[in-house]
């Protein structure tokens, strides 16, 4: 039975910084992580919706919120069937719509929209199938899955019959990873002990506790000042120990050549990576800092435009370490070509997921990319953090250090109704009171 789109909804839903307790980055001192939200109204017997948010901090989330807006008139009253038969179609249908693509094309507040809108489609697509979105994506064949994916501007490294025999290779083995994956979960990491703005002594507790909860991975935000950075590595060097790992994100702070005279400083802590540590857009930089501080990882991607940003990235050897955003990218179907591009440079995938609703979306992807395209979890890590997973009504699972795959029909993104209502900006309960 055809499901039409029959309505579309946006809200502005803001977080408080007060209400989540985490400090900062060196580039966000204040962020009240907010999220354009979508909901596809449909005339599903079961009253069925697809639900999608991007991630945007405190003012900017009105910007995505128009942007959304702007781009539904693409989507309504049109039938989910119209996408699904030829998603690639689709998804060029949003990005290449010629009265809106002259404000990106494919990057800025116009692509985190697409994002948010695609998502949402696919969210609606998994709840129809009755499959959580790993597994919906596990189930197509290799064919059906190339078929999702728009190829303009990467068939110089990545074409859609290489992309199939790269999906063929691992259809035999794709039920025993299935397995693997119900049984142990994917590992991940936690940022949740590391960020800017903490007392030496709630550092100290942090670490334990992270160490307590069975982590082997912790991630230290860098970039504010270099001895303080020092200070802190040392500090959580002695709380965890030599044997696990330390990763470092310096979200864009430093100048390359500040870059790498910082790195071989905090060289010392012996970090497995340093995240964003220059300009998103610099790719000739990252590829200077990978260069000049190896064995230390260069990751990045949290702020890459689209596929063709990430393309570069891989061919100039800037990246050790790509860092998919589940929102930041135009949705599911670009992140298809972007898990592939990376297989095939045999760059390990670990998502971005610091912030409102991400670590939801984007343990399908990995997921996804263990089962039916990397079929390798060594290396590979899903970010984690602490906060803000009570507003979901399917939130993330973590069991010893580890993501446990989701069960439930969607790309779990479904936010509670109280939840919208009270931070809805700036109307609901928790702004209300506010003057701006
Ligand atoms: C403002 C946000 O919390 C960022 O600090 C966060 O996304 C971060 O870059 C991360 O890697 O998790």
């Amino acid at each position: 039975m055809p499901v039409t789109i029959t309505e579309i909804e946006v809200k502005d839903i803001r977080f408080p910084t007060s209400n989540y307790l985490h400090g900062s980055d060196s580039m966000n001192p204040d962020p009240d992580y907010s999220a354009a939200y979508v909901i596809l109204k449909t005339d599903h017997p079961d009253g069925l919706e697809g639900h999608g948010l991007t991630f945007t901090i405190g003012r900017g989330n009105q910007l995505c919120v128009e942007a959304i807006h702007a781009l539904s008139y693409l989507v309504k009253g049109k039938s989910l069937e119209s996408f699904t038969a030829d998603m690639a179609g689709f998804w060029r249908m949003i990005t290449g719509d010629s009265q809106l693509r002259w404000l990106g094309p494919e990057k800025g507040v116009i692509h985190l929209a697409t994002g948010a809108l695609v998502n949402a489609v696919w969210d609606l697509y998994a709840k129809v199938e009755d499959k959580p979105l790993w597994k919906l994506l596990t189930d197509m064949s290799p064919e059906e899955l190339v078929s999702c994916i728009d190829f303009t501007y990467i068939t110089d490294v990545l074409t859609p019959r290489e992309a199939i025999e790269m999906l063929e290779k691992r259809e035999a083995t794709k039920a025993d990873r299935v397995e693997q994956l119900l049984q142990h979960g994917y590992p991940a990491y936690t940022t949740s002990a590391g960020w800017l703005g903490y007392s030496d002594d709630e550092i100290r507790r942090l670490c334990r506790e992270a160490v307590d909860a069975g982590w082997q991975h912790l991630k230290m935000k860098v970039g504010a000042d270099i001895e303080d950075d020092m200070k802190r590595a040392q500090i959580i060097r002695q709380e965890i120990g030599d044997d696990l790992k330390l990763m470092m994100d310096a979200n864009q702070k430093w100048e390359v050549h500040e870059a790498i005279e910082n790195m071989k400083r905090l060289a010392t802590f012996n970090p497995w990576w340093i995240e964003e540590p220059t300009s998103p857009d610099d790719i000739l930089g990252h590829a200077a800092v990978a260069k000049a501080i190896a064995p230390i990882k260069v990751a990045t991607g949290e702020h890459c435009q689209n596929r063709v940003v990430f393309k570069q990235l891989l061919q100039a050897g800037a990246v050790d370490v790509c860092q998919i955003d589940s929102c930041r990218v135009g949705g599911v179907n670009e992140i298809l070509a972007i898990l592939l591009m990376a297989a095939k440079f045999d760059i390990p995938v670990c998502p971005h997921a610091g912030g409102v609703g991400l670590c939801e979306y984007v343990q399908h992807l990995s997921m996804f990319d263990y089962i039916a395209i990397s079929a390798d979890m060594n290396g590979r890590l899903i970010e984690y953090v602490d906060h803000l997973h009570e507003h979901f009504t399917d939130p993330v699972r973590i069991k010893n250090g580890k993501y446990m795959p989701p069960q439930q029909p969607g790309y779990s993104i479904t936010m509670k109704t109280d939840s919208l209502n009270d931070y809805s900006f700036p109307l609901g309960k928790v702004w209300k009171n506010d003057n701006f």
